[in-house]
C-alpha cells in the first residue's frame, strides 16, 4: 500500500522500496542513486509509495485485488477499515429489535471503537484545559456540571462516556451538556482540541437514548438487513451536524459511532467524494443522526425520498466560521431553512474555536434569542499546551529548513502546513524524495486517497502529512506532535484564525505540543496579530518579531492584558465585551482579578512560564535565511550545517521506536515531548539556536491557573439518576 501524493510517487524513486511498492512500473528506468539514508538512520520509518492501479479500481474490486496485493485476507486499518474501503461504510452498532431499547455490548466493536489507538485520549496537561475561565454572555446562564455523572446521562450514554475513557468533561462539556439537557439553542466557542464534538453529541443522544423507538422513523431491522433484498426507507433523521470538510465529516462520525454504541440511534456520514449509490444505501438502512458536509447535504436534500428533515430535533453547525464563510452562503441557507424541516422544532448549536462577526450574525438570525452563548477563554485563543516557536527562513530556504527540522528532533507524527495544494505536491515531492515517509491531504486528491492518506497518518504508516489549511482543519489524530507552518497563513489564507485552528493539530486535550513556523517578510500582515497570539500563551518571541510586542508590554506588567486587545473581527467584538464583562462580576462570581481571558491577573501574563532567558532574542539560522535586522552569527561552520542533515541521534534511544507508530501510547511516554524534541542535532549549525528548531514545549508552568469557575464543587455524590423527561 502507499500513502504518498501522486507526483512524489511519479517521480523516479531513489529509496530503493521493494518493486511492489513503486508507483509506475511503466516509467523509463532511471539509474538508481545511493539511497538517503538519513531519515531512516535518524528513526523514521520507511516511505510507501503510492498504489495507483489498486486505488483506481471500484470499491468491489478493491477489496479482491487487495487480498491479491498483500496476500492476505483484506486487512484491517484503524477505525477497523478494509483499505480501500470509504469511511461512511465503517461499521455502526447495529442491533436486533428483539433487544428492547438498549443492546447488549458485542466486544469486537468495541475494541474498534474504543481501542486507545483509535482515538485522542488526554494528556498529561489535561488540568490546563480544565482551568480556562467560561464567560457565559446573554441573558441565559446555566449552571455547570463538574462531573459526568452529575450530568443526569442515560446509564448507557454513560458506559460509553467511561469506555472513551473520558473522566473529567472539560470547560466547554460542563456548560454544554446541562445547555442542552435544558433544551437551549447554543452558541460556543472553545480552544481547538477541547472536546466541543462530545460536548453536543453526549447531550444530544443522550436526550435521545431509550426514545428512538417512539421519535425515529420506522426502519428495517438491522440485523436483517439485506442489501438489494430488504427494501429500503428514507433517512429521516433526528439529528443534523454540519461541517465544512470531509475529513472533519468522517471523524465526527466516528465520534458518533462510538457515543451511538449499543442505542438504537444509527448514524450516517454523506460527503462529496463518496459514492453517491453507497451512502444511499447506507441511509436507506434508517439513519437518526447525520453528518454531512453542506454541498452533499443540499444534493440529497434535493432529493426527498432519498432524505428528509421533517424528524429533525436538532441542528449542529461544527466550525461555524468556515461554514458561514461567502462559499456556503447559498447551500448553508437551505440547510438552515430549507428543506421541509419545521423549524420551531429545531435546536440550534453552532461551534467553533474561532468566532467573526459574520459567525455571529448567521447566529442573531436563526438562533432563538435566548440561546445560551459560551466562551472559554477568548475566542480564537491557543493553549499554553502548545509551545510555539517561529524561526526566520528565507522563501528559497524553506526546504533545507524542513529537512534539518525534520533531522533535529526524533521522529514523530509531524503535521505539515502550506498555502496551496501546489505547494503541498511540491513539499511532498522534496521530502519524499528525501526519504521521509510522508503523505499529503488537500482537495485536488481523490476522495479515496485522502481517506486513505489520513489512515496512513493515523496508523504511523506516513507519520508526516503535508496538508493545505483547509483540508485539515478539525482534525483530531492521536499523538500529532509537531505542526509546522511551512508557510504561515497570511490575511489571504485565513490570517490569526487559520493559524490557531492549524496548531491546535497538536497539543490536544492536555497534550503537549510544539508548532514551529517558518516566517519571512512575506508574513508581516501577521506578524502583530501573531505576537499578541503568542504572548498571550506565554510564548518567546523571536528577536525578529521583538518591534511587535505592543508598546509598554512587559511580562511583569499590571494591566498588560489590555495591551494585547485583538480585533473585534478575531474576538467577540465589543458588543460581547460589554456582557462579558458583566457576566465576570455577575453570577458567576469571577474573581475581580480575572481577566475576561480566564488568566489570573496576578500571575497571569506578566509571569513567564518559562525561563526568562529563553525570552531572549534568537538569532536566525543562516543557513536559512540573510537577514538584514537581525545580530548576524559570528560564525557559519559549513560542515556542522552539512552534517545536521545526515545528524545521528544524539541519543538513539530517545528515538521513538519504529514500531510505536502504529500503535500509538495511550499515554505517550512521559518523557516525550520534553526530552525528545529537546535534542539538538548533534552538530547543530554553529549559529542556529537548538531551541529555534525543537525545544521542547517549555518546562510546564509551575503556576498552573486555578479554577476560577466560580461555581462550587457539588459534593462527592451518586450519580444523578437519568433524567429521561427530556
Ligand atoms: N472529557 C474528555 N476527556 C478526555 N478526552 C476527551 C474529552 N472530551 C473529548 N476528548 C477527546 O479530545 C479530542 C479532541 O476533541 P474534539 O475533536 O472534539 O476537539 P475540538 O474542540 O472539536 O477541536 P477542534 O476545534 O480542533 O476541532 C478527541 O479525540 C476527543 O475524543
Amino acid at each position: 500500500m502507499s500513502f504518498t501524493g501522486g507526483l512524489a510517487a511519479a517521480l523516479p524513486d531513489n529509496g530503493g522500496e521493494p518493486a511492489s511498492n513503486q508507483a509506475d512500473a511503466t516509467a523509463p528506468a532511471v539509474e538508481a542513486a545511493a539511497p538517503d539514508t538519513r531519515p531512516q538512520d535518524h528513526g523514521w520509518v520507511a516511505k510507501q509509495g503510492y498504489d495507483y492501479e489498486l486505488y483506481m479500481k471500484s470499491a468491489k474490486d478493491l477489496a479482491e485485488a487487495q487480498a491479491r496485493f498483500t496476500g492476505k485476507e483484506p486487512q484491517v486499518a484503524v477505525g477497523g477499515l478494509a483499505q480501500g474501503k470509504m469511511a461512511f461504510d465503517a461499521a455502526v452498532y447495529e442491533w436486533n429489535d428483539d433487544f428492547g431499547d438498549v443492546g447488549p455490548r458485542f466486544e469486537e466493536l468495541e475494541k474498534q471503537l474504543f481501542g486507545a489507538e483509535n482515538h485522542v485520549r488526554a494528556g498529561i496537561n489535561f488540568e490546563k484545559v480544565q482551568s480556562l475561565d467560561v464567560t457565559q454572555e446573554g441573558s441565559i446562564r446555566v449552571v455547570p456540571i463538574r462531573k459526568f455523572e452529575d450530568a443526569a446521562l442515560h446509564p448507557v450514554m454513560l458506559e460509553n462516556v467511561q469506555l472513551a475513557g473520558y473522566e473529567i468533561p472539560t470547560p466547554i462539556q460542563q456548560y454544554c451538556l446541562p445547555s442542552i439537557a435544558k433544551g437551549y439553542d447554543i452558541v460556543a466557542c472553545a480552544q481547538t482540541g477541547s472536546g466541543k464534538t462530545a460536548a453536543f453529541l453526549i447531550p444530544i443522544l443522550s436526550k435521545l437514548m431509550g426514545k428512538a423507538k417512539k421519535l425515529a422513523a420506522p426502519r428495517p431491522n438491522p440485523a436483517l438487513f439485506e442489501p438489494g433484498i430488504t427494501p429500503g426507507v428514507r433517512a429521516e433523521p433526528l439529528v443534523l451536524i454540519v461541517c465544512p470538510t470531509r475529513e472533519l465529516a468522517t471523524q465526527i462520525f466516528d465520534e458518533a459511532r462510538r457515543f451511538c454504541y449499543r442505542t438504537m440511534l444509527r448514524p450516517c456520514v454523506i460527503y462529496g467524494g463518496g459514492r453517491v449509490g453507497d451512502q444511499i444505501q447506507q441511509l436507506s438502512k434508517g439513519c437518526d443522526l447525520l453528518i454531512g458536509t453542506p454541498g452533499r447535504l443540499v444534493d440529497f436534500i434535493n432529493r426527498p425520498h432519498v432524505l428528509t428533515l421533517k424528524r429533525l430535533k436538532y441542528m449542529v453547525i461544527d466550525e461555524a466560521d468556515e461554514m458561514v464563510s461567502s462559499d456556503w452562503e447559498t447551500e448553508m441557507k437551505t440547510i438552515m431553512s430549507g428543506g421541509d424541516q419545521e423549524e420551531g422544532n429545531i435546536t440550534y448549536m453552532m461551534f467553533s474555536a474561532t468566532f467573526p462577526k459574520i459567525c455571529r450574525d448567521l447566529a442573531k438570525e436563526h438562533l432563538a434569542h435566548d440561546h445560551v452563548r459560551i466562551r472559554v477563554g477568548r475566542a480564537g485563543s491557543s493553549t499554553e499546551n502548545i509551545k510555539q516557536d517561529v524561526v526566520y527562513c528565507d522563501a528559497s530556504m524553506k526546504r533545507k529548513a524542513l529537512c534539518d527540522l525534520l533531522l533535529a528532533a526524533p521522529p514523530c507524527r509531524t503535521l505539515i502546513f502550506v498555502n496551496s495544494q501546489r505547494a503541498a505536491d511540491e513539499v511532498d515531492d522534496f521530502i519524499f524524495n528525501a526519504n521521509f515517509p510522508c503523505t499529503t491531504l488537500h482537495s485536488g486528491r481523490t476522495q479515496l486517497e485522502r481517506e486513505d492518506s489520513i489512515r496512513a497518518f493515523r496508523s504511523g504508516k506516513a507519520p508526516i502529512m503535508i496538508a493545505t489549511g483547509v483540508s485539515a482543519r478539525g482534525l483530531d489524530v492521536h499523538n500529532v506532535l509537531h505542526v509546522i507552518n511551512y508557510d504561515l497563513p497570511s490575511a489571504q489564507y485565513g490570517g490569526i484564525e487559520e493559524y490557531t485552528h492549524r496548531i491546535g493539530r497538536t497539543g490536544r486535550i492536555g497534550n503537549l505540543g510544539l508548532a514551529t513556523s517558518f516566517y519571512n517578510e512575506r508574513d508581516a500582515d501577521l506578524a502583530e496579530t501573531l505576537v499578541k497570539t503568542m504572548l498571550e500563551t506565554h510564548q518567546a518571541i523571536p528577536d525578529f518579531l521583538q518591534s511587535f510586542i505592543p508598546e509598554g508590554f512587559t511580562p511583569k506588567g499590571e494591566g498588560d492584558i489590555n495591551l494585547l486587545k485583538f480585533d473585534a473581527d478575531s474576538d467577540n467584538g465589543e458588543e460581547d465585551a460589554t456582557e462579558s464583562a458583566e457576566a465576570a462580576g455577575g453570577a458567576w462570581g469571577a474573581p475581580e482579578a480575572t481577566s475576561g481571558w480566564g488568566v489570573p491577573a496576578a500571575g497571569g501574563l506578566g509571569e513567564p512560564t518559562e525561563n526568562p532567558t529563553t525570552l531572549t532574542p534568537v538569532p536566525a539560522d543562516p543557513t536559512w535565511a540573510v537577514q538584514p535586522e537581525v545580530q548576524q552569527p559570528t560564525a557559519v561552520n559549513p560542515v556542522a550545517v552539512a552534517s545536521s542533515w545526515g545528524a545521528t541521534p544524539v541519543n538513539p534511544s530517545s528515538v521513538a521506536p519504529v514500531n510505536s507508530w502504529g500503535a500509538a501510547p495511550v499515554n505517550p511516554p512521559s518523557a516525550a515531548p520534553v526530552n525528545s524534541w529537546g535534542a539538538a542535532p548533534v552538530n547543530p549549525p554553529s549559529a542556529a539556536p537548538a531551541n529555534s528548531w525543537g525545544a521542547p514545549p517549555v518546562d510546564p508552568p509551575s503556576a498552573v491557573p486555578q479554577q476560577t469557575w466560580g461555581a462550587p464543587t457539588p459534593a462527592e455524590s451518586a450519580p444523578a439518576p437519568y433524567d429521561d423527561s427530556w
